[in-house]
C-alpha cells in the first residue's frame, strides 16, 4: 500500500530541511531486524531511495542483516535529524529490490566501493586487516580495465511501511507526533501524546 500523500510530503520536506540545516548524514537510518532466536539486531544503513512504496537501502545479502531479513522480513527504521530536532520512525516489511534497480545503483557507486562489495564477506569473521587488503587487490586485478559487475550477494531491500511516525521536537517538550498506520488496507492518521 503506497503511503498517503501527506506522509510522503512530510518525509520529503523533513529530509530537505535536514539537508538544508547541514545534517551530516541526512539519509542515515537505524535499521532493526529480527534474529531467528527472536532477538533484535540494529545498525545504521544509508537510505538510497524513497518513494510512496517505501525506503530502499543496499547491503550484502549474506550479512547478518541480510540473512535475518531473508528469514523474516520484519524491519524497523529510525531517522534522527538532529539539526532540525526531528525523528521519523518506520515499521514494516522488507522485500528484495529488482535486479535492475540493484544494478543501476551499484553502477553509480565509486569503483572503490564496488570493489569493496566483492572483497568483503560482510559480518563473517576475518583473521586480520591484511586479509581484506589482499582481497581488494585481487578483485582490483581481476577487473582491471573493465567495469566491476554487481556481486550476486549484493543487493537492496525495500522496506514497505505499515507504520510511519513523524516526531517534531519542541523546546517545551510538548512535541508533535503524527502517526500513520495501515489498518485493513487503509491508512489511518492520528496525533499521539508526546
Ligand atoms: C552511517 C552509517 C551508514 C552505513 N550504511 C550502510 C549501508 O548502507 N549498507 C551496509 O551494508 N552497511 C552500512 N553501514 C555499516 C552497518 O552499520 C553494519 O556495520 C554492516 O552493514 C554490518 O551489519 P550486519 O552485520 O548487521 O549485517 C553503515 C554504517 C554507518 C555508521
Ligand atoms: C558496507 C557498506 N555498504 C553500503 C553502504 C551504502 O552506501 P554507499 O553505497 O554510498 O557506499 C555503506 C555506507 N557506509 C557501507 O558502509
Amino acid at each position: 500500500m503506497a503511503l498517503p500523500d501527506e506522509a510522503v510530503e512530510r518525509f520529503r520536506e523533513g529530509l530537505d530541511e535536514a539537508i538544508a540545516a547541514g545534517e551530516v548524514e541526512p539519509t542515515a537510518m537505524c535499521l532493526s531486524t529480527l534474529g531467528v532466536d527472536g532477538g533484535l539486531s540494529s545498525r545504521m544503513v544509508l537510505m538510497k531511495a524513497f518513494t510512496p512504496e517505501g525506503f530502499v537501502f543496499y547491503t550484502n545479502l549474506e550479512s547478518r542483516k541480510g540473512t535475518q531479513l531473508a528469514a523474516s522480513g520484519a524491519a524497523a527504521l529510525v531517522f534522527h535529524w538532529k539539526a532540525t530536532e526531528r525523528q521519523v520512525r518506520v515499521e514494516g516489511v522488507a522485500e528484495p529490490v529488482s535486479d535492475a534497480d540493484a544494478d543501476a545503483y551499484f553502477a553509480s557507486r565509486p569503483r572503490g566501493s564496488q570493489l569493496g562489495a566483492w572483497a568483503s564477506d560482510q559480518s563473517r569473521p576475518m583473521a586480520s586487516r591484511v586479509t581484506l587488503v589482499k582481497r581488494v587487490a585481487a578483485v582490483e586485478a581481476r577487473y582491471l580495465g573493465r567495469p566491476v559487475p554487481r556481486p550476486p550477494h549484493w543487493s537492496g531491500f525495500l522496506v514497505r511501511p505499515r507504520l510511519v511516525e513523524f516526531w517534531y521536537g519542541r523546546r517545551s517538550r510538548l512535541h508533535d507526533r503524527f502517526v500513520f498506520t495501515l489498518d485493513n488496507g487503509e491508512w489511518r492518521r492520528e496525533r499521539q501524546f508526546p
